[in-house]
């Protein structure tokens, strides 16, 4: 931008802007009528694929903006379908689809010519400290292994039962030193914003050997929430953004931040090699000695991914989850009566622990619309049987799927007991953590430390909701402004 100028000084950064914009356009319409003719011959013979009613730069709003999981919803009820295609051209694709029927979305996910769409996954990458490659943006390629197999065993049993005491340790603490003065004050806390810095912390001290100081939690956490709203938000409803940093304030002050957010793990860098012993195995362990890695930003961007990915995922599905129990009282006392029968090592297995877990996270997946894909062979859907071209970007939007009466009954109602005897449908439907070669790393851990940590806060308190706040997408589904109090649990 700043050599054009320089170039043609006589132009004006509105007039460049508009100048790149209409060229970037025409391409992208070139494309799309080049795809579509392409395609209507292939397709001629199939049966055509329902249409969402909205046009694309209402869909780009609509995808862009924070209620995006409740339009898609609100979308396929309306069409009656729970898979149809998106008006809204995607480089690279000949079409956009939405799939969120339970078979034909794990289908997709499982198939091994399946890949992560980059003119998606590719905004994660923009933000890190190398602006090309972390883990959870890239393609299924040679260097995603290395990368996926260095970090595996650090999710080993040993691990997360190691990594799951400090989590306890941290809750204890938390419960102690936080929580307690406030009960005895009879006041309310942000619970979003406790857990992720529980989180945070507990995080990093297990899988990064690193003490966060407080400091840097809020440094984080704030930062890393205007990253994602210029990053994420924004961007995806004008993806010119980027090319004009220098003169959109907020985009500046988002790199500001992405400058900020790097030196905490460079932070983390630093304070690993001072470590006179490091304890093998651990996530920043494998991390420090995969030759993958040649540089120090390119281990601060993989260090951002499994911070990013591994912190405000749980925190927000204990968040949600404890939403769901501060409005059903009756379930707190249900699952405090069962671990009053058992020694605490086993509250975390409790039948019941785990229905209200699988409810929470159904009701409120944090990967509400995260998950999407290029599918890499024609296929026809199971449901419906609608015809995939090859190269189809599919959104697979767990929200849709979570939310299909059709596949559970009452769907917008919490009803942890609708787990005791799951049909095959639910079953095939709960996928929180994704599946396939690109699921989620962390599962294991990550589903330990939501039962324990529940476990931990329900058996010592009663909590209620003061107030409800609201649901925000960006990234992943975030509870904003949910206040709850907490009193003590009668013995
Ligand atoms: C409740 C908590 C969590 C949920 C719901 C969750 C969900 C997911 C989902 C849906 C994906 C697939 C994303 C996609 O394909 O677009 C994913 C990927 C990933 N998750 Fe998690 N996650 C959670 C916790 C964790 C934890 C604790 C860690 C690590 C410590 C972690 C690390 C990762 C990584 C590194 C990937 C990218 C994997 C790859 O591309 O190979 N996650 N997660």
């Amino acid at each position: 931008m700043a050599s054009i100028l320089e170039t043609f000084p006589n132009l004006k950064h509105q007039e460049v802007m508009m100048a790149a914009g209409i060229v970037i356009a025409a391409s992208f319409l070139l494309y799309q009528a080049y795809a579509r003719l392409f395609y209507s011959k292939i397709e001629k013979d199939k049966k055509p694929l329902p249409k969402a009613n909205k046009g694309i730069l209402e869909t780009l709003r609509m995808w862009a903006g924070p209620k995006a999981p409740f339009h898609f919803l609100e979308m396929a009820k309306e069409l009656d379908s729970f898979i149809y295609e998106l008006n809204i051209p995607i480089p690279g694709h000949p079409k956009a689809v939405v799939v969120s029927e339970p078979e034909d979305a794990r289908d997709i996910l499982n198939d091994r010519l399946t890949d992560k769409p980059l003119a998606l996954y590719g905004k994660l990458l923009e933000f890190s400290p190398t602006k090309d490659k972390v883990i959870f943006g890239m393609q299924a390629d040679a260097e995603w292994h290395r990368r996926r197999k260095g970090t595996a065993p650090a999710f080993s049993q040993k691990h997360v039962r190691r990594m799951t005491e400090v989590a306890v340790k941290h809750t204890e603490k938390w419960l102690d030193e936080y929580l307690s003065p406030l009960v005895e004050k009879h006041q309310s806390f942000d619970v979003a914003n406790q857990m992720m810095k529980l989180l945070l912390k507990a995080f990093c001290e297990t899988a990064l050997e690193y003490d966060i100081s407080n400091e840097d939690i809020d440094t984080f956490i704030i930062e890393w929430d205007l990253i994602t709203r210029e990053y994420i938000l924004k961007s995806t409803a004008n993806p010119f953004r980027k090319y004009f940093t220098a003169i959109l304030p907020e985009r500046r002050r988002a790199k500001q931040a992405t400058h900020a957010v790097h030196a905490i793990f460079h932070k983390v860098i630093k304070n690993y090699r001072a470590l006179e012993s490091p304890l093998e195995g651990t996530v920043i362990d494998l991390i420090m000695k995969n030759p993958t890695f040649k540089t120090d930003d390119e281990l601060a961007s993989e260090i951002f991914a499994y911070i990013v990915a591994g912190h405000d995922t749980t925190a927000m599905s204990i968040t949600w989850t404890l939403l769901e129990l501060g409005k059903h009282p009756e379930e707190q006392r249900s699952l405090r009566e069962a671990f009053s029968k058992v020694e605490s090592e086993e509250w975390s297995n409790s039948e019941l622990l785990k229905n209200v877990v699988r409810e929470g996270m159904r009701l409120h997946p944090v990967a509400a619309i995260t998950v999407s894909r290029t599918i890499g062979r024609d296929m026809t859907t199971k449901k419906g049987n609608y015809f995939l071209p090859k190269g189809t970007f599919v959104l697979l939007p767990f929200y849709n799927i979570f939310h299909n009466d059709g596949v559970f009954e009452d769907a917008e109602t919490f009803r942890p007991s609708r787990w005791e005897n799951p049909t095959e449908l639910m079953k095939a439907a709960f996928m929180p953590f994704a599946a396939g070669k690109q699921g989620c790393i962390g599962r294991m851990l990550a589903h330990i430390v939501l039962h324990t940590v529940l476990a931990r806060l329900i058996q010592k308190y009663d909590f209620s909701v003061e107030e409800e706040g609201y649901a925000e997408f960006n990234l992943i589904l975030n509870s904003v402004g949910l206040r709850m109090k907490a009193t003590r649990a009668r013995e």
